[in-house]
């Protein structure tokens, strides 16, 4: 709708495809091992000269993209925050002792247990509707999910509290979108130029060299939050063990960089920092 809205007499149309991390609900997807699991099936369907772009939720796009294929587009970001939502609208500050929060993901267990270590995280996957049926079935008493993503599919009524990135910092690329397609298609590209968006890509570009640091195939629960500020980007990081524990925060304060490369390795030397830690 927003690429019609700044083109008119383009047609676009939408191509049906089901990923693996769509079908695969039953366990974390740390578990299942393989990259891009939300990503793949996309790709096929462009190398194949099924699709002519790829709309991809940001943060599950690995690092590495397939030769051919380009990050072409990065439309304006949505509140890339996370929000806790529970059944009687209690807060993460006012969940009684004990409280079960359903997730499967590191970060957000890592933020909770540094907010409430006496809260028990059950492991939650399955799409959002789902998700939202098995708390309000009462398997748990609360559950974190994008806030874009509610957005996304009208259901933001549901959240409860919107969490300050101080309390659980976003996923790397949280609320952005990565537009994907053929490295040599021009034209697509330049039909998706009117909706892209500069200062979405240089923060995601700093947030995304931090996952760089950490290694291309890695299960490491990490966090990064870039944005812009009146000096600059700020750029702030969590990575925790394996397990979740022992989270290691850092941050970057530098001036706005001048490039998307610039920014990656300001990312990059984050991170890095933050391995060694
Ligand atoms: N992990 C799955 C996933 N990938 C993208 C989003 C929606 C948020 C976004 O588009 O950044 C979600 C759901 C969630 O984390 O709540």
């Amino acid at each position: 709708r927003a690429l019609v809205a700044l083109s008119p007499g383009l047609e676009v149309g939408e191509l049906e495809v089901v990923t693996s991390g769509d079908k695969i609900t039953d366990r974390p997807l740390q578990d299942v091992g393989g990259k891009g699991l939300f990503v793949k099936e996309l790709e096929e369907a462009l190398l194949d000269g099924r699709a002519h772009f790829a709309v991809h939720s940001y943060k599950d796009v690995p690092a590495e993209i397939p030769d051919g294929l380009v990050i072409a587009c990065v439309p304006r970001r949505e509140d890339p925050r996370d929000v806790l939502i529970t059944q009687a609208g209690a807060t993460l500050a006012t969940l009684p002792a004990g409280a079960r929060v359903g997730t499967s993901s590191l970060r957000r267990a890592a933020a909770i247990g540094l907010a409430r270590p006496d809260l028990r995280i059950v492991p939650l996957r399955g799409n959002v509707d789902t998700r939202l049926r098995k708390l309000d079935e009462g398997q748990v008493e609360a559950i974190v999910l994008a806030l874009a993503g509610l957005r996304r599919l009208d259901l933001e009524r549901r959240a409860t509290e919107v969490l300050d990135p101080s309390v659980m910092l976003p996923a790397i690329g949280q609320g952005a979108l990565g537009i994907e397609c053929r490295a040599a298609d021009e034209e697509t590209q330049r039909a998706l130029a009117p909706i892209d968006d500069p200062e979405t890509s240089t923060r995601v570009a700093a947030e995304r060299g931090v996952m760089v640091a950490l290694g291309a195939d890695c299960r490491t629960p990490v966090a990064a939050h870039a944005v812009r500020t009146d000096e600059g980007l700020w750029l702030r990081a969590m990575i925790a063990e394996a397990d979740g524990a022992r989270p290691r925060m850092g941050e970057r304060r530098v001036a706005w960089p001048g490039s998307s490369a610039e920014a990656t390795r300001v990312g990059l030397d984050l991170g890095q920092e933050l391995l060694r830690a």
